[in-house]
């Protein structure tokens, strides 16, 4: 199947603040194909897992509103309830986050957890035994009857992500959301976690939403890129169109400022100022034009069209400034 395997269109996400509803996600626009890895990047508090959550029906919905459409395999699932949520959450779609630790039981044995992921959503099979020692092979562990025997604590970082993985697929799911599934790793054990994340997913044709801060992450797995920032889209292109062919202001400058990019005796490039906090998002501007101290007041305070611009094939970006957008020290 090469057709769309999650299509959310206009999605926004509001939180009850003190009373009052604030918006952390204005109108995004993602789809992933089957077999398909689409990366979601931008700094801390630009809206990336809040946008998961939606997926995995995760927010209070007491606290939160969310808006617009996400269709997996054609259903919509916004406004479904919890019990509906429970139906194809873990089945349907997968969840890989940055702490096994917090998602892990402490009281259970793994082989128990990878056990009960399994017979949740599968009461009638028979052979859950087997079935949970496969899983823990298939992820790289090689002392399968010991591990299935441990507890979280007993086991590495490495191996407690390992288990994380396994619980994920083991009802083969069509998607993966992997939410920095490598950032609490050391190196070494981060490309062993993501070399697995990459074999499963081409064994087993599954779409991966894969949310990350390290753009090198990015080049080794993605084929298409969303930039967000301020809960909005700024980027979206292919990965070899965005390394290489970088549009927006904000783009760029996570490009120039990440270490991987940067040859050894340049200065890394600082980002100006933080995302702002919800309150003060004004989602019909530019947000990020704030933070380019050399901009005219006109430009970053004028209004931006809702839609993304085309430029080039699947590469799309917001607003206009990117056209004569320059680094102070190119100008
Ligand atoms: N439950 C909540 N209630 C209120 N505000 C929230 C809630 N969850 C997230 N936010 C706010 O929404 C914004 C987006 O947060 P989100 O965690 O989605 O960002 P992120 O891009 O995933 O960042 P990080 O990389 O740190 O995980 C932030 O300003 C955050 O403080």
């Amino acid at each position: 199947m090469d057709g769309k395997l999650l299509e959310a269109e206009n999605v926004s996400v509001d939180f009850r603040i003190d009373g009052q509803y604030q918006t952390a996600i204005h109108k995004i626009n993602i789809s992933i194909k089957h077999g398909e890895v689409v990366a979601l990047v931008g700094e801390s508090g630009s809206g990336k897992s809040t946008f998961a959550m939606s997926v995995m029906g995760l927010h209070n919905s007491d606290q939160t509103r969310v808006t617009g459409s996400i269709k997996l395999n054609d259903n919509e699932l916004i406004g479904l309830s919890e019990r509906q949520f429970d139906a194809y959450r873990g089945v349907s779609v997968g969840m890989i986050f940055q702490d096994p630790l917090s998602s892990l039981n402490p009281l259970m044995k793994i082989g128990d957890q990878i056990a009960e992921a399994i017979t949740v959503h599968d009461k009638q099979s028979k052979k859950v035994k087997q079935r949970v020692q496969k899983l823990i092979s298939d992820v790289g562990i090689v002392d399968v009857q010991r591990v299935s025997q441990q507890y979280p604590h007993e086991l590495s970082g490495g191996m407690r992500q390992r288990v994380m993985i396994a619980i994920a697929l083991a009802n083969e799911p069509d998607l993966i959301i992997a939410d920095e599934p490598t950032t609490a790793l050391d190196a070494t054990i981060q490309a062993q976690i993501l070399d697995l994340i990459k074999e499963i997913q081409q064994k087993k044709n599954a779409g991966i939403l894969l949310i990350t801060h390290d753009l090198g992450v990015v080049a080794e797995m993605a084929d298409t890129v969303t930039v967000m920032y301020a809960g909005q889209i700024v980027e979206q292109a292919r990965v070899a169109d965005l390394f290489n062919h970088p549009k927006h202001p904000y783009t760029r400058s996570l490009l120039r400022a990440d270490p991987s990019e940067v040859n050894s005796g340049d200065e890394l490039y600082a980002i100006p100022g933080t995302v702002p906090a919800l309150k003060d998002m004004d989602h019909s501007k530019d947000l990020f034009l704030k933070r380019i101290p050399w901009l005219d007041k006109a430009e970053v305070e004028a209004t931006v069209d809702e839609k993304l611009q085309k430029v080039s094939d699947e590469h799309y970006v917001r607003g206009n400034a990117w056209q004569n957008f320059e680094f102070l020290e190119d100008l």
